[in-house]
Formats: structure tokens, sequence, C-alpha cells
């Protein structure tokens, strides 16, 4: 079971700040976390055949991106034309309208790498996040948990939507200049608290399961889970997946599991995603139901696709896919990898007026 280049390491960044929320993984202190060393200690392990047909993992190995034909690709660019090249076209209807930014981080911002906690975005990056942010509202949606996406992206003038849009907190009302006047007082909302505890136990739990597995990992944010497996053997996938849904088994309608890049996501089973966190996100800025806000939604994963969802429901602003191959999505332009996101981003504010609206 293959998946396409798009999934490979594209860097090994510094570390990220202390303290994050990992299982403790056993390597050298320090040394980079080497996938292939640490997936091969238990090659072994994998009774032959043990990929189980119609698992999770076949029915991503089904959708997953892989490199299409020069035809194929052709098609889908065709309906999700690259935000660069088509710029003035992609920001067309934004004229006269208040531009609202939404950035996931992993892979839109930062580059997929194979550690976690190495995931940090580059100082370029940093600037052009900060430069939108001085013209439009900006909020970054995360599967990360509040505190550690905020630990690699560093701007407070931002607003953050952490567990998948669960945990939203935005910049005190007086220091944010993008707010209308009928716009609440500081945004703070929190969805699904009163999982927290079966998070924890759910965590508590698969953490001692994954010791087992060599790569596996899992990582805690907050209202979500994360249940790494790119430093597992392809042999052992399954056996990642059958724990953890022998673990949420005994969870039944409490958690739900999607799968990301190389990852499976655990998330209490509520109304409330990256969609519902940027509807609240327009409400808190005072723009429910105006039709005079374009919110622009960039982001790579499948949790991505619920912001893209709602932006096509809106009939307002544009969804933008980080996507070098063709994938099934609902957003409405593309850009191939966090370089481009940094370039559409400069282009946002180019200082010879060629960006598109204002904030008002
Ligand atoms: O919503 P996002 O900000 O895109 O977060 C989604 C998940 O991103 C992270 O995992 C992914 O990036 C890692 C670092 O590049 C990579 O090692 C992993 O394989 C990817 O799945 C994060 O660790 C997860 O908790 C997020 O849910």
């Amino acid at each position: 079971m293959t998946f396409s280049t798009d999934e490979a390491v594209t860097a090994v960044a510094a570390p990220a700040p202390a303290g994050l929320h990992f299982t403790p993984f056993q390597t050298t202190k320090g040394a980079a976390r080497d996938c292939k060393k640490l997936a091969a200690v238990h090659v072994d392990r994998a009774a032959p055949g043990s990929i189980v047909g119609g698992s999770l993992f076949e029915t991503m190995k089904a959708s997953s991106p892989r490199r299409a034909a020069d035809a194929e690709h052709g098609d889908w660019m065709e309906k999700h034309p690259s935000a660069l090249t088509w710029f003035e076209a992609a920001l067309g209807a934004a004229k006269g309208k208040q531009i609202v930014m939404f950035l996931d981080y992993d892979g839109t911002l930062s580059p997929i790498v194979e550690d976690p906690d190495r995931a940090v975005m580059s100082e370029e990056m940093r600037d052009a996040v900060r430069r939108v942010a001085e013209h439009f509202p900006t909020a970054i949606v995360s599967g990360r948990c509040r505190d550690k996406v905020f630990n690699f992206v560093k701007l407070t003038e931002l607003y953050y939507a952490g567990s998948h849009g669960m945990d939203i907190v935005g910049p005190a009302k007086q220091s944010n200049k993008h707010v209308q006047a009928n716009a609440e007082e500081a945004v703070h909302y929190q969805a699904g608290s009163e999982f927290l505890p079966v998070i924890e136990e759910v965590y508590r739990t698969l953490t001692a399961r994954m010791e087992a597995i060599a790569g596996a990992r899992v990582e805690h944010n907050k209202f979500c889970l994360s249940v790494h497996f790119r430093c597992v053997v392809e042999e052992e996938w399954n056996a990642v997946e059958e724990e953890v849904r022998s673990v949420l088994k005994e969870y039944p309608d409490v958690l739900k599991l999607t799968h990301g890049r190389k990852v499976l996501e655990i998330r209490p089973s509520i109304k409330w995603d990256k969609g519902k966190a940027l509807e609240f996100l327009l409400e808190s800025l005072g723009y429910a139901g105006r039709n005079d806000v374009f919110p622009i939604y960039i982001g790579d994963d499948r949790t991505d696709e619920d912001a893209f969802k709602v932006l096509r429901g809106m009939g307002q602003g544009i969804g933008i896919l980080v996507s070098k191959f063709p994938k099934e999505t609902a957003a409405s332009y593309s850009l191939r990898d966090p370089v481009e996101v940094k370039e559409f981003l400069g282009k946002m504010v180019e200082p010879n007026g060629d960006g598109p609206v204002k904030a008002a």
C-alpha cells in the first residue's frame, strides 16, 4: 500500500518548543527522529497478510492522492485552478468586500515533516501571515491544540481555532482593528468541554497500546487526539487501526474517527468542526448573514473540507486546497504547497496595490 509522494517528508525542521503534548518517544535525546530507523525496529513483527481488506487504510489508499496521469491532472486543474495563476479571477469577487483569511497550519503554513514536534513555519511565512493580518482579520484553524499551534505561529494579533475548531480564542477587541462595532467582546469559545475526561482516558489507553508498534505515537490535542503512523512500517498500519478501533468501540457514539495525512484523528461525536469554527468566527467579527464579506480558507487535509463545504454553501468566498496531486475536494482553487501559499499571501498585500480590496 503506497501513498503519493505528496505524503513524503518534505523537510526536517528545528525542534519545536518543549512541553508539547506528545507520548515520550524513545530516541537518542535531541537527535532528529529517523522514521525509517524507528520503523525498521519491529519489521519482523508484522504477520504476513496482516493487511485487512476493507480497512480504513484500504479506504485511504483508494481515495488518497496518487500521481495522476497528466490528462487526469489537467482535468482536475481545470476544476481547481491555481489560485496563483488565476489570482485576479480568484479574488475578483472580493472587490468592495471585507476579506477574512482562514489558514490551516500543518501542510499549509508548515511543510509536512516526519516529526510533528518539528513542524515549524519559516520566518518568511510568518512575515507573510503577519502582513496579511495587517490588512484582513486572520484566523489559524488547526487540528493541533490551540496553545501548541500558537507556539508554532507566535502571532498575537490572530484568531486561533485549535483542536479542529473546538477551541477558539481571538485577540482582545480593543487591540483588534478589524472587528465590527457590533461584534462581541474578545472571542473565546470551546465546544465539547464535557468530553475532556474521555479524551484523557483514551489518550492514556492508546499511548499504552501504541508502545507495541514501533513508530506509532499518540498526540494529545486537548479536545481531540491524533494517532500518527507516518513512522510505522506499512505492514503494521492496519495493526494501528485495529488497536484504535478496539479502544473506540468502548465509546460508541461518544468519539468519532477520521483520517488525515498518515494520521488517525479521534474527535468527540459532536456537530462541530472547522466549518462551524469558520461560521462562528465570521459571526464574532460581526459578519453573520452579510454579503459584503469574502472569506478565504486555505487548507490541505480532510478536516479542512468541512470549511470548504461551508463556503460553497454560503456562495461567498473561496476555498483553496493545498495539494500537488488531484484530490476530491469542495475547494474552488488550489495551491501546490506551503511555498505557493506564501506567494499567494504575498500577492494579497502587494505594496504596488496589486493586492485585492484592502480591509474596509
Ligand atoms: O489541521 P492541521 O493544522 O493541518 O493539523 C492536522 C494534523 O497535523 C499534524 O499532523 C500532520 O503533520 C505532521 C507534521 O508535519 C506530520 O508528521 C503528520 O504525519 C501529519 O498528519 C498534527 O500532528 C496533527 O495533530 C494534526 O491533527
